[in-house]
């Protein structure tokens, strides 16, 4: 980890970054001592806390960095990004949870410029310089410029008008945002209440926003940076209200970024936890009667003519929501980084920690080898490489269906939208939640801002709400089982990730052939158990949604949501556990990879029958004998991750810089940096705090003075 700067009291010594350069040359571990610290660090010699971890790796490591990062070209230019970004000073985050709003934000534009100073003067490729924002890992408007409104441009602009835009975005002469969600409205998109009316004297639209709860909120990027916006509307035209369509609105000026004319902006104001996502802009927009020219209505799924007919191309009037797809679909990649960051940082100092069981005064248990830690921990492990691999299937698929799109398939989008939004509502769940779970993992040090996990929940919590809070878009995945499920009695087979349910008369009535602990290794009795599962609580909702009699359909599912959502948890568990199961029966070369990859991927699947057994007993696919099974061949899953753990999050391959946390660093050495981290905070600026004469030693005295007196 780079500690530049010019804090005199920090250490004179460069942390280097990356892993495997800090295995050798590593200067010795020379701290000076702080003046005013009460406890002196003695020069000692730098050691690998982890060697004798690493040490009892069944696999080679370097070969499980090409399965998590997908190639070896890939780990070449993430391991090249990572270390340019962590040997520059102005990347610097340590400080991060010390600065004010203010300072926070000037310092992300700060890094945003030299960011792209970089990218420029090395001449990146688009995928180097997607690494290196990458770790620069600060939330900020190139986040949403290059995230939504550039695809925003690319997929629902005309070729015309991404000719026109695209070049001006690419080189940064206009930063743009994506403004949809309002005040009052963020998850009902067709209840947005701005106003876009087309006046056919000038032959431009008035954006307009009618209503305080129209006021665009939480654009982010909108605040303070951008010049343009992609604003969604109420398109209205010869009287007529066309609903919710997409407009290119410039917002400030681009010689003095004013606000133009009509257009009030604003931040919204601090969010969650100290540092993370307040680094971000998030914007509050109003518009009183802004024109713009016709030709910045996004025209690739329907126009406006020059005389005010409103056109729609003969395309799903969902492709308006693509740019929700595609990030969706980019969250769930995300997710895999953010858990497996949080995991690293767990799994390293749980192997540092030592509590009790010291015998003769040996030394005392490494917390990772209590069983409990480790039924915490190996599940979170696990489903980091989970959500990898699903989250590479979702690229896939994703890239399938913009081609079909091209060639005006759309036989897939159904597939698309519940794929993109059911796996994004798990992940973010899965990951929010494992974040804070490792935080608790690290003990009372786990909730020091020098962990790294406090900001990293803080920055991914988020996650769960934005792009479509996760209930609402589980709902949608519910609603397309509903439909599937009842369209199979017409004989309608489905297809993709719901192919499985046209086995409806096997899945239905089939009995788990398990009859040992080790017979839950066989991939086809998950499989089989998934499939049973989420089947057949899909078919119950549907059962009971059609028999609560004299009801309506949507009635019936509104009643009916609660067991709905949980439906769709299974069928999307399900898609993770295929997909992972599909991953590992590949050819996956390097020694004990494959068998590694094989053990988290039984993990996985059956934590997840562990923890909702529940959901397998009541459908009746499994007993309660077999689910007591799988509970015991997790156990002795646990025991053969064990002597892996640390080199398995050594494959993610994370600089020290990158992870931001003493005690996830590759070398183990925690308790220095824990200690050297302290003197950096503010508050030990001065020995005696401010405020002490003016409320601690009057309090102080007048004690004394009662005293005294009696
Ligand atoms: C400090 C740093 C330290 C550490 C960092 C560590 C880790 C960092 C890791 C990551 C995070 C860090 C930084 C991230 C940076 C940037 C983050 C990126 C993004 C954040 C920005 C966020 C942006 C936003 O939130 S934009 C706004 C998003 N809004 C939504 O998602 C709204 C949700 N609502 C909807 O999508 C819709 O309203 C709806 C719920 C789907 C309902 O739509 P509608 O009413 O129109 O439709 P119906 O329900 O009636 O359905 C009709 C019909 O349409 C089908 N349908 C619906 N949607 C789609 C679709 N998208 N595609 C295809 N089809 C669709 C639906 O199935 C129905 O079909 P049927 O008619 O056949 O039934
Ligand atoms: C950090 C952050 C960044 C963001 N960035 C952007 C951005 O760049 N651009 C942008 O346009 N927007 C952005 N947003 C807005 C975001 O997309 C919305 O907040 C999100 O879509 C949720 O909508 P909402 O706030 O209206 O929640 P609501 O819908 O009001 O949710 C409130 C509660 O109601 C529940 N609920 C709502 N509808 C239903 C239903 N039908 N059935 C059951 N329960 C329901 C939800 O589950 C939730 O518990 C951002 C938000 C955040 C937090």
């Amino acid at each position: 980890m780079w500690r530049g700067g010019s804090n005199t009291r920090t250490c004179k010594r460069r942390f280097f970054s990356s892993p495997t350069r800090s295995r050798h040359h590593r200067p010795p571990y020379i701290c000076r001592l702080h003046s005013r610290g009460s406890q002196h660090l003695k020069a000692m010699a730098e050691v690998d806390h982890l060697a004798a971890e690493r040490a009892t790796a069944r696999f080679d490591v370097e070969e499980m960095k090409v399965a998590w990062a997908g190639s070896r070209h890939a780990v070449h230019v993430a391991d090249r990004m990572a270390r340019l970004v962590a040997s520059d000073p102005v990347f610097r985050k340590d400080n991060r949870t010390m600065l004010s709003r203010k300072e926070l934000f000037k310092d992300t534009l700060r890094k945003a410029a030299h960011a792209w100073k970089r990218i420029v003067e090395l001449r990146l490729t688009e995928e180097e310089a997607d690494l290196l924002r990458q770790y620069v890992d600060q939330p900020g408007y190139v986040d949403l410029h290059w995230g939504m409104f550039v695809p925003a441009i690319k997929g629902q602009g005309t070729e015309e008008q991404q000719h026109k835009w695209l070049p001006l975005a690419y080189k940064f002469q206009i930063i743009g945002c994506y403004a949809q969600t309002e005040l009052g409205h963020g998850s009902n998109v067709q209840g947005l209440e701005t106003t876009a009316t087309f006046d056919p004297k000038t032959d431009e639209f008035v954006i307009h926003s009618p209503t305080l709860t129209s006021s665009k909120w939480w654009p982010g990027g909108l605040g303070k940076a951008s010049t343009h916006a992609v604003v969604y509307a109420r398109l209205i035209t010869e009287g007529k209200d066309y609903g919710i369509h997409g407009f290119i609105v410039q917002l400030r000026s681009l010689e003095d970024h004013s606000p133009l004319p009509g257009v009030t902006l604003g931040d919204i104001g601090g969010k969650f936890g100290s540092g993370a996502y307040n680094s971000m802009d998030n914007g509050v927009l109003r518009f009183d009667h802004v024109r713009i020219p016709r030709d910045q209505m996004l025209m690739r799924l329907s126009q406006v003519t020059r005389e005010g007919k409103y056109v729609h191309s003969n395309v799903p009037k969902q492709l308006l929501y693509g740019t929700m797809v595609y990030v969706r679909q980019s969250i769930v990649a995300d997710a895999s980084k953010a858990l497996s960051r949080a995991v690293c940082i767990a799994v390293r100092y749980s192997a540092v920690r030592k509590q009790f069981g010291s015998q003769d005064g040996g030394p005392e248990t490494q917390v990772l080898n209590y069983k409990t830690q480790q039924s915490r921990l190996f599940p979170l492990l696990a489903s980091a490489y989970a959500f990898r691999f699903v989250g590479d299937w979702l690229n896939w698929l994703y890239t399938d269906v913009t081609q079909k799109l091209e060639a005006k398939d759309f036989s897939t989008l159904q597939e698309a939208h519940a794929c993109t939004a059911g796996l994004k509502a798990v992940t973010t769940s899965v990951t929010a939640d494992a974040i804070e779970e490792c935080r608790k993992l690290c003990g009372g040090h786990g909730y020091l801002n020098s962990s790294g996990l406090p900001e990293l929940f803080a920055v991914y919590v988020p996650a769960c709400t934005y792009e479509g809070d996760n209930v609402v878009l589980l709902l949608q995945v519910a609603r397309i089982l509903m439909k599937t499920v009842s369209q199979l009695a017409s004989g309608k087979q489905p297809v993709g990730t719901m192919a499985y349910m046209g086995k409806v008369q096997y899945l239905m009535q089939c009995k788990s052939a398990v009859s040992s602990a080790e017979d839950w290794l066989n991939p086809d009795a998950i499989q089989e158990a998934f499939e049973a599962r989420a089947l057949r609580m899909a078919v119950n909702c549907a059962q009971n949604i059609s028999q609560a009699a004299s009801q309506e359909e949507a009635a019936g599912f509104y009643e009916r949501s609660p067991d709905l959502l949980e439906a769709a948890v299974a069928h999307i568990q399900l898609i993770i556990v295929t997909k992972f199961i599909e991953k590992v029966h590949q050819e996956i070369p390097g020694h004990g990879v494959k068998e590694q990859l094989q053990a988290l991927c039984n993990v996985y699947a059956l934590y997840i029958l562990h923890k909702h057994l529940g959901d397998f007993l009541a459908t009746g696919c499994i007993t309660p004998r077999q689910g007591a099974l799988a509970n015991e061949q997790l156990g002795k899953l646990y025991a053969q991750v064990r002597p892996n753990a640390v080199a398995l999050v050594d494959a993610f391959n994370y600089t020290d810089h990158y992870l931001g946390s003493v005690l996830g660093r590759y070398d183990g050495d925690v308790y220095p940096a824990l200690y050297e981290e302290a003197w950096k905070d503010p508050l030990n600026e001065t020995v005696v705090p401010e405020g002490y004469h003016e409320y601690l030693r009057p309090l102080i005295k007048q004690q004394q003075l009662k005293l005294s007196r009696l």
